[in-house]
């Protein structure tokens, strides 16, 4: 047995000592209770209160952390070790957003100059485009920017260009096309003016089959409406591949580079970022680096038991492996954070999303659970009933900001007290006696109270995690990222998996290729299985 082992058991058995104890018993005993357990950097607050943990299980968190070395294999990764050694790689994101004077070498040489070079130049285009210096091929502004990308190549700036809405120029509109199914980019190109519209194709391989197929369709859509002779002021291509682009058709000085260290997912640090950094301009860019950048710091030098994106990896765990739960939610009160949750179903399943470990062996536990969430107040009226008194418990991550851009009447007091209602009711729950008297006080009688009491119970003992911050700019996206990022590399470390492959994806992509002449009618579906072929022929005979 190695010691995360004899940790993991500990922490079995400390679960059965202290399973019975329910949320409001532990907050009862220990008036410090929320001070004890919770954070704070700056602004942020993480309040891990209201999880069943005590000080004892902090204590072998951190142990198990210890023993699964986090501190090294962090410590690896940001001196560009080549951790993801599946594909050989090092992992250095965390150096896009490194402070200025950094030096981080890869093979012995260091990357910074080019990050530094490369990110000047995707701000001089941002900021041309943004003043009008760059011209469509009529000499008109650009008013509308499309990122053409999927996945690492479309998440990011998409979700970020949601969340920083208010910091968008005026007159400019980002639009996102990732699906190869052409209602996507026909629905997003209905509407806009070819002599004002500027594509940018953000794909790390450049090979990826929807992102070309888009490219492609957008590029005819261009040349049907103003020739040929427009594609290079219309164009701009963000990737590691130069090769792939230059045969696309776009110039070296359109092109923005990325490099194999910089895993899709963890992209938007990135020109990938390009769209965002035209729409919210480049300073406001530097700032959600920034952000990213203070966590980083924090993650690098904080001790365990007061890292914020330790405690959330490690919290995590004791949800996963020791109580069992299947599933995390991820609730912004926050509007604008609509699309995080899905941003983080990317980052998080895709990363940790494995089976086996460094080495090839099966893991011994479950590793990432399933990701998922939606703003509230919205998931409140849709699957919230499931969180409350459902048969799954799950564990959520609330995101509350505590000042809005806009003030709309009292909505956004509305908004926090929601919130932090629903944390509240997750943790406490209310006894069936508690329902009862709430009934005898509303007049029912005791045949009434003892039918519907128990549909008005509530178990409570809903693990919650709150994230609060100031409001939702640019360094405070930056920080918020970088925590999950971190969050998931500390969970990735003490599975002992390679978080930043993305083997599990491939297995469709190659069957989709061999799929596609088949449902051309081109190629036979007799090599099929039968329910593959039945659903070809079927698809078929509606195709006509
Ligand atoms: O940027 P690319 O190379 O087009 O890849 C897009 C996405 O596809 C994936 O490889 C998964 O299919 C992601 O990891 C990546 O973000």
């Amino acid at each position: 047995m190695t010691s995360t082992d004899v940790l993991f058991e500990r922490l079995a058995e400390h679960r059965r000592e202290t399973e019975a104890m329910s949320l409001r018993t532990l907050f009862e005993n220990d008036p410090q209770r929320f001070a004890r357990f919770s954070v704070t950097l700056d602004d942020l607050l993480f309040d891990y209160s209201k999880t069943h943990v005590t000080p004892e299980t902090i204590e072998l968190l951190a142990a198990l952390a210890r023993a699964a070395d986090v501190e090294g294999r962090r410590d690896a990764m940001f001196a560009g070790e080549k951790i993801n050694v599946t594909e050989d790689r090092a992992v250095l994101h965390t150096a896009l957003r490194a402070d200025a004077d950094a030096v981080i070498r890869v093979d012995g040489e260091d990357v910074m100059p080019e990050v530094r070079a490369e990110r000047a130049r995707a701000a001089r285009f941002a900021d041309g485009v943004r003043s009008g210096a760059l011209l469509g091929a009529t000499g008109e502004r650009f008013t509308d920017v499309v990122n053409i990308g999927i996945g690492g190549s479309d998440l990011g700036p998409a979700m970020a260009a949601l969340a920083l809405a208010p910091y968008v120029q005026k007159g400019l509109r980002g639009h996102f096309v990732s699906n190869v199914d052409g209602a996507h980019i026909n629905d997003t190109l209905r509407g806009l003016d070819p002599t004002r519209t500027l594509f940018l194709v953000a794909s790390k391989t450049f090979t990826t089959q929807e992102t070309m197929a888009n490219a492609g369709a957008a590029r005819r859509w261009l040349v049907g409406g103003l020739g040929e002779a427009a594609v290079g002021a219309h164009f701009a291509a963000i990737s590691t591949n130069v090769e792939a682009v230059e045969a696309f058709g776009v110039s070296a000085e359109r092109m923005f580079r990325f490099w194999d260290w910089v895993g899709g997912r963890y992209s938007i640090w990135s020109a990938i970022g390009l769209s965002l950094m035209i729409l919210i301009g480049p300073k406001n860019y530097e700032a959600f680096l920034g952000g990213a950048r203070e966590i980083d710091e924090h993650f690098r030098t904080a001790p365990l038991e007061e890292n914020i994106p330790a405690l959330m990896g490690l919290i995590g765990i004791w949800h996963r492996n020791v109580c069992g739960y299947d599933t995390h939610a991820v609730l912004p009160y926050d509007q604008r954070l609509a699309r995080f949750p899905a941003y983080l179903q990317q980052l998080d399943m895709e990363s940790n999303g494995k089976s086996v470990t460094l080495d090839g062996a099966p893991v011994k536990r479950k590793t990432g659970p399933i990701v998922w969430g939606e703003p509230g107040t919205n998931g409140q009226h849709a699957f919230y009933q499931l969180l409350h008194q459902g048969t799954n418990v799950v564990p959520t991550d609330i995101l509350l900001g505590a000042v809005p851009h806009e003030h709309v009447g009292d909505q956004h007091a509305m908004l926090i007290a929601n919130g932090l209602a629903q944390g509240e009711a997750f943790m406490t729950g209310r006894t069936t006696e508690e329902a009862a008297a709430i009934l005898r006080t509303a007049g029912r009688n005791e045949d009434e109270i003892a039918a519907l009491s128990p549909h008005k119970t509530f178990p409570g003992g809903r693990p919650t995690c709150t994230l609060a911050y100031r409001t939702l700019d640019p360094r405070t996206l930056g920080r918020l990222i970088a925590l999950y990022e971190h969050k998931v590399f500390t969970q990735g470390a003490i599975w002992g998996i390679n978080s930043f492959d993305q083997w599990g994806v491939e297995l469709g992509k190659e069957l989709a290729n061999r799929l596609i002449p088949i449902v051309k009618g081109e190629a036979g579906a007799e090599n099929l299985d039968a329910s593959t072929r039945g659903l070809v022929a079927h698809l078929q005979k509606l195709r006509g």
